[in-house]
Formats: structure tokens, C-alpha cells, sequence
């Protein structure tokens, strides 16, 4: 049994399984009646496989998505090479307080230490957000990208793959709108300067992968991400139905998506954002890349008015997107002794 920093190690509760469940149920779903939308009645059985997948799980895989293969194994070859730098030179780009992009390998989840490293970097660069979290201040700032001179391409192949997930994210988002009776383009405009970013991941074997996790539980506070990952596998989601932890079998050329935060208010509860983690080994390290599709910081996030009623009345009170990201920024920084702005803190309680 290997030894870890006890700043790595979770809680008993919290500590994965020996054994573990394959989440067998997890939906596939085959998005190609998406290339050919004249086809009407297979783009209805899509977006009503869409809106289960997203109801009874809040995840799900896709295949037939239509993100080239080469542009992926492009991101991950310089993911690699990145990874395999120096601390010293991946310390050149490391993210802080105020350059909130680039390379981090001390992220705490509920304040345990993760067991990975990452890059990040905004599709929009830069990108326009508040000065701070506090509600008064109007001020703005911008957040930009940090680049490294090693490997070179990796600046062209993350755009150009940048590009591939957008287009992927607003098929997804006209879907979502249609599963829910809403016109596809619905929830477009507030993507118009949006604050999505990708982050790849890295996690190294870990000596006591039964204790520390690569990424501790959480939900992710966005609107969808959209995840590929490498054939090591890793990645649990907390099933709905009973609460247990199931590991995701990532399908050959799939990726996995899953609801975020914001959709959660979107749609007054109606697709919940789910937990997740990712568990570590002591043999494999392993990768993935991850796209957060946010929406643009000026936005007000609260349940849309076509979806509440008063039989159903709003369940959140408005917030401000920015705020909210400034909020989380600042904190990612600090040791906290209280929880991180969440959700659940603007549930209206009757
Ligand atoms: O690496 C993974 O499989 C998941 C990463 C994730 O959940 C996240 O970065 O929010
Ligand atoms: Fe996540």
C-alpha cells in the first residue's frame, strides 16, 4: 500500500470501491439523424431519447457526433507532450488568482486535494467578466489565455478543436430545447459571449488510488460538458435511482455528456445536474478533455418562464452568471471554511 500527502486523502464515505458497478445503463445515444435533418420522424426519436437520458440519468454518451477523429487525437498527442513538460516550465503558465487560465495541479474539491493536473484555457479569448464577486461593484475585467512555448501547436490544434465542440454543443443545446418543447434555437442568445472553456486533464498512477480521488465529487456549474476520455477509464456518476457510484465505459469514439448546473435552472429541476468523480489507478496514468459550455457572464440565470407555472412556480431566484464565476474564481484560490457558492444557495424555500 502506497503512501500519499494527507492533504489527498477523502473521508471514509467518500473513499472509492474495491469492486465497482459498470454503469451498463448509461444511454447511447447514435446523433446521425442529426446530419441528414430532413429525416423528421428520426430526429423526433432522437430528441425523445435525448429528453430520458437527461431525466433518468442527467448523462449520457454519444457516437456519430461528427468531431473528426484526427482533431481529437491532434488535442491529445499535445495534451501529452504538455504533460510531460517540466514543473519548472509548466510553472511558467501557471494559473492564479488573476491569471485564471493555464496549467494547475494544486485544485482542492470540498477541500481535498485532487489527484491531477490540468490546462485550461477560454474558447473566447479574452473573456469579459466582473471585478469581483461583490453584487455593487459594475467594474469589469478580462481574463486571458496563457500559452506555452511547448508544444508549439498546442494553441492551433485547441482551436481548431474548439471549433468542433461548439458546433457539437449547439446541436446538443437545439436538441435539449426540443426534448423540452421548446423551439431549437432557445437557448442561443446566451451564448453569444460565452464564457466556455476546455480543460485537459491529467491523471498520474497514484500509490493509493483506495484512498485519494482524481476529482473529487461535484456537479459541474455550467449549462453541458462534454467529456472524451482515454481508454483507461475512471469516471463514476452518482445514479439517480439509488444513489450508488457506477463507473462510465466510455464507447469506442464516444463522448459523454453530461447536464450542468445552469440547465438544472433552466429547467426548474426538470433535468437535474448529476454528481461525479473520478477514481484514480496505481498502474495507467490517464487523460481527458473536457468542454464546459457557459453561458455569456452579463447573463441572469433563473428557470425559464415557458417551463414554470403557477402550478409549478420557479424553484431559484435569478443570478448573475458573472458574479457567480468570480465568486468560484476567487475562491479555487483560498482554503475554504465555507461552502463554495452553489446552486442550491438561490433555491427559493416555501
Ligand atoms: O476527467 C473526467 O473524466 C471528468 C472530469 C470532470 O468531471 C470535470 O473536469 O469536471
Ligand atoms: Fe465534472
Amino acid at each position: 500500500m502506497g503512501e500519499v500527502d494527507p492533504a489527498f486523502i477523502q473521508e471514509p464515505e467518500h473513499r472509492p470501491k474495491i469492486s465497482y458497478i459498470e454503469g451498463q445503463g448509461i444511454p447511447l445515444i447514435d446523433l446521425s439523424p442529426i446530419h441528414s435533418p430532413d429525416n423528421v420522424s428520426a430526429i423526433e426519436g432522437l430528441v425523445k431519447e435525448i429528453g430520458s437520458a437527461c431525466k433518468e440519468w442527467g448523462f449520457f454518451q454519444v457516437i456519430n457526433h461528427g468531431v473528426p477523429l484526427e482533431k481529437r487525437e491532434k488535442i491529445y498527442s499535445a495534451s501529452r507532450k504538455f504533460s510531460a513538460l517540466s514543473a519548472e516550465e509548466k510553472s511558467k503558465v501557471r494559473k492564479s488568482e488573476k491569471k485564471v487560465y493555464g496549467h494547475y495541479d494544486n485544485e482542492h474539491t470540498k477541500n481535498v486535494k485532487d489527484w491531477r493536473e490540468v490546462f485550461d484555457f477560454t474558447i473566447n479569448d479574452p473573456v469579459t467578466v466582473p471585478a469581483s464577486p461583490e453584487p455593487d461593484d459594475e467594474e469589469v475585467t478580462e481574463w486571458k489565455n496563457q500559452w506555452p512555448q511547448y508544444p508549439p501547436e498546442l494553441r492551433e490544434v485547441c482551436q481548431e478543436y474548439t471549433q468542433e465542440m461548439v458546433k457539437l454543443a449547439y446541436k446538443l443545446m437545439e436538441l435539449i430545447a426540443l426534448s423540452l418543447g421548446l423551439p431549437a434555437d432557445r437557448f442561443h442568445d446566451f451564448f453569444k459571449d460565452q464564457t466556455s472553456y476546455i480543460r485537459l486533464n491529467h491523471y498520474n498512477p497514484c500509490p493509493a488510488p483506495h484512498l485519494a480521488l482524481g476529482l473529487g465529487r461535484h456537479q459541474d456549474s455550467g449549462v453541458l460538458t462534454i467529456l472524451n476520455e482515454d481508454d483507461v477509464g475512471g469516471l463514476e456518476v452518482k445514479r439517480k435511482t439509488d444513489g450508488e457510484w457506477v463507473r462510465v465505459k466510455s464507447a469506442p469514439d464516444a463522448y459523454i455528456i453530461n447536464i450542468g448546473d445552469t440547465t438544472q435552472v433552466w429547467t426548474n429541476d426538470e433535468y437535474e445536474s448529476v454528481e461525479h468523480r473520478v477514481v484514480v489507478n496505481s498502474e495507467r496514468e490517464r487523460f481527458s478533455i473536457a468542454f464546459f459550455l457557459h453561458a455569456s457572464s452579463y447573463t441572469m440565470v433563473e428557470p425559464l418562464e415557458e417551463l414554470t407555472s403557477e402550478q409549478n412556480p420557479a424553484k431559484y431566484r435569478a443570478y448573475s452568471w458573472g458574479k457567480f464565476i468570480t465568486h468560484r474564481k476567487r475562491s479555487n484560490f483560498q482554503k475554504l471554511s465555507v461552502e463554495n457558492v452553489q446552486i442550491s444557495h438561490f433555491k427559493i424555500t416555501q
